[in-house]
C-alpha cells in the first residue's frame, strides 16, 4: 500500500472512487476482451428479442441470470488471465495452463447454461408463433 508517482495503490477511502474505479474495470474489459464485447452485444440482443417477446417475470428473471452469469465468467477468466500473466508472462507454466483453462472452462459452463436456459423459454414461444 502507498504511492507510486500520481498513480494509486492505496486503498480508496469514498464509496465513489471505489465506484469510479469500478467503472474503469467494466470500461477496461469493454476495450479489451473481444469475448466480453461478443457476450455484451449477444446480451443486448437478448434483452431487446425478449421485449418483443413479451415473456413473463418469471422468463426475465431466469434470461437475466444466464446474461449476467455469462459476463461474469467472462470478467473471472480476464482476471485470471491477468494475473496468470502477470505471474508468469511468457514463459510456459503447467499451473498457468490450468489456471487458464479451468477459468475458459467457467465460460464454458456459463454459456452452456445460458444455452439451456434459452432454448427452454425461447423454443416453445417461437415455435407457437409459428404454429
Ligand atoms: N503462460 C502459459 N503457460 C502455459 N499455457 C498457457 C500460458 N498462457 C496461455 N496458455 C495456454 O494457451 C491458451 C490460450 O491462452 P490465452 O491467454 O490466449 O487464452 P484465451 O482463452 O485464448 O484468451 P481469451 O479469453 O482472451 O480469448 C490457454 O487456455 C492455455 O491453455
Amino acid at each position: 500500500m502507498g504511492l507510486k508517482g500520481n498513480k494509486q495503490v492505496h486503498k480508496n477511502k469514498h464509496f465513489i472512487v471505489s465506484f469510479l474505479h469500478a467503472l474503469q474495470g467494466i470500461i477496461t474489459l469493454i476495450k479489451s476482451e473481444r469475448n466480453f464485447r461478443f457476450h455484451l452485444f449477444s446480451s443486448l440482443v437478448v434483452i431487446i428479442f425478449s421485449v418483443y417477446l413479451k415473456i413473463n417475470l418469471n422468463e426475465w428473471l431466469w434470461t437475466l441470470l444466464a446474461l449476467f452469469l455469462v459476463l461474469l465468467s467472462e470478467t473471472i477468466n480476464t482476471i485470471v488471465e491477468t494475473v496468470v500473466d502477470l505471474f508468469v508472462g511468457d514463459k510456459y507454466n503447467d499451473l498457468a495452463k490450468k489456471a487458464k483453462d479451468v477459468a475458459a472452462g467457467g465460460v464454458l459452463i456459463a454459456s452452456l447454461f445460458s444455452i439451456l436456459v434459452g432454448l427452454i423459454i425461447f423454443l416453445p414461444i417461437i415455435l407457437q408463433k409459428l404454429n
